[in-house]
């Protein structure tokens, strides 16, 4: 949404309408026993902050309500305090000052998982439904949501009119003439302290995978920073700087096989070789040279390198080739990298490359978060690892290969195990398992009789990330904080769609506990998206097509992983791609 203004002799004559934002945040909630309801905290936040991060598309906002200290917008209160919602929103709107042409986001805060999708969703309709004077936010059950809505601010203020008096009117009563209701993701609200348990339990979604990766990264807290040893920090993500203790290279060194040479040619070879890692004692006065290994140090007074391609010998006297143009073949010391050069940021992932660029530096300690312990867990009472099955079991498809999956986003498998579906198994999971930083749980995301997860979740007291994703498959995906801060991931049962979410979500995981920057996504174009493409995001194998396009697998089925045998990669078909839709790329492990 624009809000740009057309300025004066300007030839651009189109105007986009400023958004302005009501919160109504009225305190003593009477079915709560008169608490102060928006300053409940759900899903780690007071539920009025909530509705303020979700209203940052607008121009100018009004919190109307008791005052509350450090609150960045304007505040009002209806008159007379506690006269109800549609006297809160004519207070509102009278201290925004609209013009008629403005729109007006109308929010409750009692509304935990709500978020800009939100909001971008009620202006959108209202932007693209002809002839409407407001967006309604319904939620899944089909209930219009009257404090989850957005006005056109003229109908918004006629509706005000037509009642004699907005005091403690129902919402209801303030009717838009040409309503157009939507659909919106958190459209459910908290009336009671069961309902504020509910949200608590059940957790924010359903969410994009976008945005159930950002809650994860901002939901699950950072690890200590320790002193590691690099080589054995693998996966773990650098806490400071990295700084080179010495210079690369450290002395002047030969890059070629050749003679190292003193002033100008031509030269009288000397009998010494310097081969790489003698520093011996010879040294060149001006006319001599002596031959030289590639990444030996120069002998004392060597000016030059001259590499053999370049070079002639001829009774002890070294030349320059005829018609050749010869360089001074020296790599002089701290050419790379001075003493303290920032070898790498904060944030960057303790890798391979990262270690052997830290020794070439003479770094071997650094400060480092992580890697991310996890304890893996697979469930269900009918899965069986080894042995015969018998009749109705299955035969775990996952507990051989789930370590490798974990290793390739970064974190690190320190312990396996199987448990059964009981509450009592569940929650002694939660309980032990305290010298890990992260459990990954196979199945029991669901809310079927056998799946514990959410109830042990809910007695652990975990703080839910993400209860549902907008995505195919994986809808279940469940993501929380233990009180501890122990990460907990929750991953639908089908043995592909726990690997796809796995591959999506943990990394973001190993993001929060380690401090590690985002990844660099990957993107590739994706030939038939819109033949794979439905209304959430799909998850899907691809392979490459010979003119670098990919192909996406719409058959994949999830309760076995021969969808990824022979394929490279994962693709995040967005809803309504069209084909040759650049998507998110997720490699898979070489092995
Ligand atoms: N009424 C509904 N039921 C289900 C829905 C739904 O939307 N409504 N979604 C289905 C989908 S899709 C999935 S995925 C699962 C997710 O539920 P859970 O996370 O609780 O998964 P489980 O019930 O524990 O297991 C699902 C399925 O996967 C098999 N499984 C589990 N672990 C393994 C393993 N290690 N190796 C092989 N197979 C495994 C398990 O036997 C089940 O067949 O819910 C659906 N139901
Ligand atoms: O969505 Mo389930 O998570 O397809 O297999």
């Amino acid at each position: 949404m624009g809000t740009s203004e057309p300025s004066c002799g300007s030839i651009v004559t189109m105007t986009f309408p400023r958004v302005f934002a009501i919160i109504l945040a009225g305190g003593a909630a009477t079915r709560m026993g008169g608490i102060d309801k928006p300053a409940l905290i759900v899903g780690g936040r007071r539920m009025l902050d909530t509705a303020l991060a979700a209203i940052a598309v607008a121009d100018r906002t009004v919190v109307v309500g008791p005052h509350r200290d450090g609150i960045a917008a304007l505040q009002v209160q209806e008159d007379p305090p506690g006269s109800g919602p549609v006297a809160g929103i004519a207070a509102g709107l009278a201290a925004l000052g609209t013009r008629p042409t403005d729109r007006v986001l109308v929010l409750a805060s009692d509304l935990p998982w709500i978020g800009t999708r939100t909001t971008e969703d009620l202006l959108g309709a209202l932007e693209r439904t002809e002839g409407a004077d407001a967006a309604l936010g319904i939620d899944e059950t089909g209930r219009v949501q009257y404090l989850l809505s957005a006005w056109r601010a003229e109908a918004l203020a006629d509706a005000l009119e037509a009642l004699d008096s907005p005091v403690n009117q129902p919402m209801r009563a303030l009717h838009p003439q040409h309503p157009v209701t939507v659909e919106v993701a958190g459209a459910t609200d908290c009336d009671t302290p069961e309902d504020i348990e509910r949200a608590r339990t059940v957790g924010p979604g359903p969410l994009t995978l976008d945005e159930a990766r950002e809650a994860v990264r901002t939901g699950v807290a950072a690890l200590e920073p320790r002193e590691g040893v690099l080589a054995e920090s693998l996966g773990a993500t650098l806490a400071r700087t990295l700084h080179s203790a010495d210079a690369v290279p450290r002395a002047d060194v030969s890059a070629m096989d050749g003679y190292a040479v003193a002033g100008p040619g031509p030269w009288h070879l000397l009998d010494e070789v310097r081969p790489a890692g003698d520093t011996g004692t010879f040294s060149l006065a001006a006319g001599e040279a002596a031959r030289i290994a590639t990444g030996a140090h120069l002998p004392a007074g060597a000016t030059a390198v001259l590499r053999d391609e370049f070079a002639v010998v001829e009774a002890r006297v070294l030349a320059t080739l005829p018609d050749s143009s010869p360089r001074d073949d020296t790599r002089r010391r701290g050419e790379d990298w001075p003493v303290g050069h920032p070898i790498a940021p904060a944030g960057t992932a303790v890798t391979s490359a990262l270690v052997s660029a830290a020794s070439s530096g003479e770094i071997r300690i650094a400060t480092v978060r992580g890697p991310v312990r996890v304890h893996v867990v697979t469930t269900g009472d009918e899965i069986r690892r080894d042995g015969p099955l018998r009749p109705g079991q299955t035969r775990d498809a996952l507990g051989p290969v789930l370590d490798r999956f974990v290793t390739s986003t970064g974190a690190v498998p320190v312990t396996n195990a199987h448990i059964r579906d009981t509450a009592d198994g569940f929650d002694e999971l939660l309980r032990g398992a305290t010298d890990v930083d992260a459990i990954v749980i196979v199945g029991a995301t669901g809310g079927g009789a056998a799946d514990q997860l959410r109830s042990a979740l809910a007695r652990a007291r975990a703080h839910m990330l993400v209860g549902r994703v907008l995505c195919r498959p994986g809808g279940s995906l469940v993501a929380a904080a233990l009180p501890d801060g122990r990460a907990v991931l929750g991953l639908p049962g089908n043995p592909y769609a726990a690997i796809a979410t796995l591959l999506v979500t943990l990394p973001a995981v190993v993001d929060a506990c380690t401090g590690r920057a985002p990844q660099p996504r990957l993107h590739g174009r994706v030939a038939n998206a819109s033949e794979v493409g439905t209304d959430r995001t799909r998850i899907l194998p691809v392979t490459s097509l010979p003119d670098g396009r990919w192909i996406a697998d719409p058959g994949v089925r999830t309760a076995h992983l021969a969808g990824l045998v022979g394929r490279p990669a994962l693709a995040l078909i967005p809803p309504g791609a069209v084909n040759d839709t650049v998507a998110e790329l997720i490699p898979l492990p070489a092995w």
